[in-house]
């Protein structure tokens, strides 16, 4: 297992310690002494098959479901001596149903919390509004309407704006891009890792999806039946030495190219200069998947790297990405094949 990432946080730290879950009535436990330690600011991802318990994990974290033994803290505090409500209020939470109220417009939706935290009027809105603008939905459109005047991309950014609203040092997400469709789900992804860039929240964050899991976490959970942690590790760590068989599975074909797009190109040791011709180049901050991609274009000839101000700083081919990797990564044949 992996030391936590570090990163300057806002968030808090979650330790859980062999916690149990046992449903009445079932012969089983549903999470069978989990524990995990997660560090301020760290977003998590738990990832399994439906049924493995990754929900149920979860939701003992806010005390939705009352853990049957074993002791969850955050910072320090235990939870089970904390009143549920205040606790459900300093974590935020986010669904794929979203759950907004039908008969509240979307202002009034988001400040829910924030009234029952008894905060005055105007704060109320200035919070409102700032809230709508990081989303990005125009406060002056947006605050007045109703959920259902709302596509679906924009009602999960307001169920997204609701769960921040008292600024939470926890988030917890269920699956909360599940039902969109694939082009806003990978825009609300990206919007909110600029979000996280920012906020640096604790988060823990439910999906069935290894590649949202990859795009997304500093660290990835793949769980197992009674959310058995089969894998706990960065999404690069678990790209290059799956675990165990389970854990291969998860990862599926693609494990090299799902690793080039989180590697940018300025971890790769550049070529030589070369022309830029056509629209065929990267920029330093691509991802190396992206150059492969444009390699692929350019029919294997080196294409030239930009800097962030538009200057050709160097070139990449097949075979500077493929030592990033590591040369087992790609066959010689194929990294031969398409050598200039
Ligand atoms: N209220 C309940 N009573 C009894 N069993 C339950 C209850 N809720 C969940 N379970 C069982 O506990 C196990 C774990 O469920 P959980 O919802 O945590 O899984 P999951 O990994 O989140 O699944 P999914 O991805 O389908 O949401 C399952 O076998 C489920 O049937």
């Amino acid at each position: 297992m992996s030391e936590p990432t570090s990163r300057a946080a806002a968030g808090a730290r979650i330790v859980l310690k062999d916690v149990t879950k046992v449903y009445p009535g079932q012969p089983g436990p549903a999470v069978d002494s989990f524990s995990m330690d997660i560090a301020p600011g760290e977003l998590i991802m738990f990832v399994g098959p439906s049924g493995c318990g990754k929900t149920t994990t979860m939701k003992m974290i806010n005390r939705i479901i009352e853990p049957t033994s074993g002791s969850i803290t955050i910072d320090g505090q235990d939870i089970l001596t904390l009143n549920p409500n205040e606790l459900r209020r300093r974590i935020g939470y986010v669904i794929q149903q979203i759950g907004l109220f039908p008969h509240m417009t979307i202002a009034e939706n988001i400040a829910v919390v924030p009234k029952l935290l008894g905060w005055d009027r105007n704060k109320i809105r200035n919070r409102v509004e700032e809230l709508l603008a990081v989303v990005e939905l125009d406060p002056k459109t947006f605050a007045s309407r109703y959920p259902r005047q709302l596509s679906g991309g924009q009602q999960q950014r307001v169920g997204v704006a609701r769960a921040l609203a008292a600024d939470p040092p926890v988030m917890l997400m269920d699956e909360p891009f599940g039902a969109t469709d694939p082009i806003t789900r990978e825009k609300l992804q990206s919007e909110f890792l600029r979000l996280q860039e920012k906020l640096s929240k604790t988060i823990v964050f439910v999906t069935h999806d290894f590649d949202e899991a990859v795009r997304l976490g500093d660290r990835i959970a793949v769980l197992s039946d009674h959310s058995s942690i089969e894998q706990f590790d960065t999404p690069a760590n678990i790209l290059a030495n799956p675990a165990n068989d389970y854990v291969s599975q998860f990862v599926g074909h693609g494990a090299a190219l799902k690793r080039l797009g989180l590697i940018p190109v300025h971890q790769a040791s550049l070529g030589p200069n070369v022309a830029v011709r056509g629209a065929i180049e990267v920029s330093v901050n691509d991802s190396l998947r992206d150059a492969l991609d444009a390699l692929v274009l350019s029919g294997g000839t080196p294409v030239a790297v930009l800097n962030d101000q538009g200057r050709v700083v160097g070139s990449i081919d097949i075979e500077k990405i493929s030592a990033v990797l590591g040369a087992e990564i790609l066959p010689p044949a194929l990294a031969g094949g398409v050598r200039p």
